[in-house]
């Protein structure tokens, strides 16, 4: 539920160029897809867009306010799911709410009754409602990744950032998981920015796509242009050959 404003933003590593003058602008509620070959600088992006990676120039905004450091409302869901394996799907899904609440209150469970509410929601919402008891160590990893959507759900965000959420699962669970977070988003109106490696999951859930080559925007567009030449173009010959003969892609 927020408007993202990207404007010249460029990040070095030293002399590694992660970022180089990449602007662009996301309307409230797009579900926006980021592709690019290992390196291209997608993950140092949306580090920037949590806050937890300082640009080296340009600036990021949310509704117009820019971002300076972490912030309570923006949530990341990553490739490893980081949940408590010895807590329940619950428990780890109320662990989202800790901005809200001390650290301690959350392990206990001593939750004001709108963050248990938002935890059963959120479980809800990724299909675990069931299964909310159960602890996570016993559950698959699609399952693990979708109580870590949850937790992230349970933060209130209003922009949802995802870094590979799914490189770690078989792929009929990597399908299942996009299906969650997408379901998620369109819920909830969440401005969403997740970045893939597989090109056939990102143009079957993907809104708009941002293509990355070399730490530069290469490709903005949406479904109707995201062509096998722009793919080319992102990737290079060899990902797209596998598209034209339908098998599924792993960049
Ligand atoms: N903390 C760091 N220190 C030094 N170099 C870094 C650091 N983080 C990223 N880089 C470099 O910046 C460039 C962009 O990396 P980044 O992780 O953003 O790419 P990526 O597209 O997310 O790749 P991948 O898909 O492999 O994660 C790469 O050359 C990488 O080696």
């Amino acid at each position: 539920m927020s408007t993202i404003k990207v404007e010249n933003l460029s990040k070095s590593y030293g002399d590694v160029q992660a970022l180089r003058d990449v602007s662009f602008e996301i309307p409230d509620g797009e579900f926006v897809v980021i592709l690019g070959e290992s390196g291209a600088g997608k993950s140092t992006l949306l580090r920037c867009l949590n806050g937890l990676t300082q640009p080296t120039s340009g600036s990021i905004s949310i509704d117009a306010e820019e971002i300076t450091g972490p912030r309570d409302d923006v949530a990341m869901i990553f490739q490893q799911h980081y949940i408590i394996e010895q807590m329940s799907a619950y428990g780890n899904a109320l662990t989202g709410s800790l901005n809200r609440t001390s650290f301690g209150r959350s392990l206990l469970q001593w939750n004001d009754r709108e963050d248990k509410l938002a935890a059963l929601e959120a479980l809800d919402t990724v299909g675990l409602l069931d299964e909310a008891g159960q602890q996570a160590s016993q559950m698959s990893g699609g399952q693990q990744q979708r109580v870590g959507i949850a937790r992230a759900l349970v933060q209130l965000p209003n922009l949802l950032l995802a870094d590979e959420p799914v490189a770690s699962l078989d792929p009929a669970s990597a399908e299942s998981v996009m299906g969650y977070i997408r379901d998620a988003a369109d819920e909830r109106n969440l401005t969403t920015l997740a970045s893939l490696h597989q090109v056939n999951l990102a143009r079957e859930f993907g809104e708009r796509f941002l293509g990355m080559k070399d730490g530069r925007l290469v490709f903005d567009g949406y479904r109707e242009d995201l062509t096998i030449d722009v793919i080319d173009q992102i990737y290079g010959d060899i990902q797209t050959e596998s598209i034209r003969s339908g098998q599924e892609v792993d960049a």
